[in-house]
C-alpha cells in the first residue's frame, strides 16, 4: 500500500488508535503499581530472524511508553525444545510475570503447538493457548474474562474506533491462519451479535464473489496486491492485515507491504494502511491482554 492515497477512503489510523489505547493502559498500570502489584510482561525470542527481532523490540518500547516493566529472554537459533520449555516453566512460576509471548515463527526443530500449550493459559498474552481458544468457542457474550487473540481483537477495536457500523454487517475475512483468520469470526460473533462473518481461504473457489458483497473486508494472507479495487463494494471498509516484505525496484531496499493493491482507496470508504494499521494495534492489544490478566489477580 502506498504511504498516502489519492482516493476518498478515510484512513483507519492504527498508530493513533493504539496511542489512545496505550494512554488508557498507562493509567491502569499506574493503578496496579499503586496497589503493590509488581508485574511485568516477558517475551521469548528464539533465533535471529530480523523481522521477529524488530517486532520484539517494538513490544518492549511499547511497555516503556506505558510504564509496564518487561523482560526479554533471547535464545539462539539452535536452542532445543527443552530449553524453550524450561524458560516457559520459569515464567509460569514467577508470580510477577503476568503475561508473556513466545515470538512466532519458531525454528523448525521446535514443535510450536507444544510450546503454546506449555504456557500458563492465564499468562497467555497472545490468546492462542488451546484453553483460551476453547473458552472463545464456549463463551457467547459478556466481558472477556480470559486472554483472546490480539490481532482479531485489534481488527474489531480499530473498526469501532473508526465508526464503521458492525451491527448486521457482512464481514469477509480472507485468510484462515492461526493468529487471525480462524478465530476472528468467533470473537466478532461474541462481541457484535448481528455481524455475519465469511472466512475465505486458499480453497475458496471465487474469492471476489465473497469480497464484493461484504461491508467489511479483512485480508490476512500475506500476498501483496491480492485485494484489488474491483473486488471491493463501493463504500466498504477494508483492513489490510497481511504482511509481506518486498524489494523496492528503485532503491533495492526491502519494505513492508500489505495485501491491498493501489486503487482500493478510491472505492472503499474506510481503509487501514499497512504499515500503520493493524500492526501497532496488535501490539497494543497484547498489552491489553496482559493488563487485564494483572487486574484479574
Ligand atoms: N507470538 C507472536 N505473537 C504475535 O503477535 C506475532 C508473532 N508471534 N509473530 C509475528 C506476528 C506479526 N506481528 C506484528 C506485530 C506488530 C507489527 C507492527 O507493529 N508493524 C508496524 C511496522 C513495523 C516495522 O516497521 O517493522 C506497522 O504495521 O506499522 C507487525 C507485525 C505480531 N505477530
Amino acid at each position: 500500500m502506498r504511504a498516502g492515497w489519492s482516493g476518498s477512503a478515510q484512513k483507519l489510523d492504527g498508530i493513533q488508535c493504539a496511542k489512545e489505547i496505550k494512554a488508557d493502559l498507562a493509567a491502569r498500570v499506574e493503578k496496579l503499581k499503586a496497589a503493590g502489584k509488581n508485574c511485568y510482561l516477558a517475551t521469548i525470542l528464539v533465533g535471529d530472524d530480523p523481522a521477529s527481532a524488530t517486532y520484539v523490540k517494538h513490544k518492549h518500547e511499547d511497555c516503556v511508553e506505558i510504564g509496564l516493566a518487561s523482560r526479554r529472554v533471547d535464545l539462539p537459533q539452535d536452542a532445543s525444545q527443552d530449553a524453550v520449555l524450561a524458560e516457559i516453566a520459569a515464567l509460569n512460576e514467577d508470580p510477577n510475570c503476568v503475561g508473556f509471548i513466545v515470538q512466532l515463527p519458531l525454528p523448525e526443530q521446535i514443535d510450536t503447538a507444544r510450546i503454546i500449550a506449555a504456557i500458563d493459559p492465564e499468562k497467555d498474552a497472545d490468546g492462542l493457548h488451546p484453553m483460551n481458544l476453547g473458552k472463545l468457542v464456549a463463551s457467547l457474550s459478556g466481558p472477556l474474562d480470559f486472554p483472546a487473540p490480539c490481532t482479531p481483537r485489534a481488527c474489531l477495536e480499530l473498526l469501532k474506533w473508526g465508526g464503521v457500523p458492525l451491527e448486521g454487517a457482512n464481514i469477509c475475512m480472507v485468510g484462515n491462519g492461526m493468529t487471525v483468520g480462524r478465530s476472528f469470526g468467533l470473537l466478532a460473533s461474541r462481541v457484535q451479535p448481528g455481524a455475519t462473518v465469511t472466512t475465505c481461504h486458499i480453497g475458496t473457489r471465487n474469492l471476489a464473489e465473497h469480497t464484493r458483497v461484504a461491508d467489511i473486508v479483512i485480508s490476512a494472507v500475506g500476498v501483496p496486491g491480492l485485494i484489488t479495487a474491483d473486488m471491493i463494494k463501493p463504500g466498504a471498509a477494508v483492513l489490510d492485515v497481511g504482511i509481506s516484505r518486498v524489494q523496492n525496484p528503485q532503491t533495492g531496499k526491502f519494505q513492508l507491504t500489505g495485501d491491498v493493491a493501489d486503487g482500493v482507496d478510491e472505492v472503499a470508504a474506510w481503509l487501514s494502511p499497512n504499515p500503520g494499521g493493524i500492526g501497532p494495534m496488535t501490539r497494543a492489544l497484547l498489552i491489553v491482554n496482559v493488563v487485564e490478566a494483572a487486574e484479574r489477580l
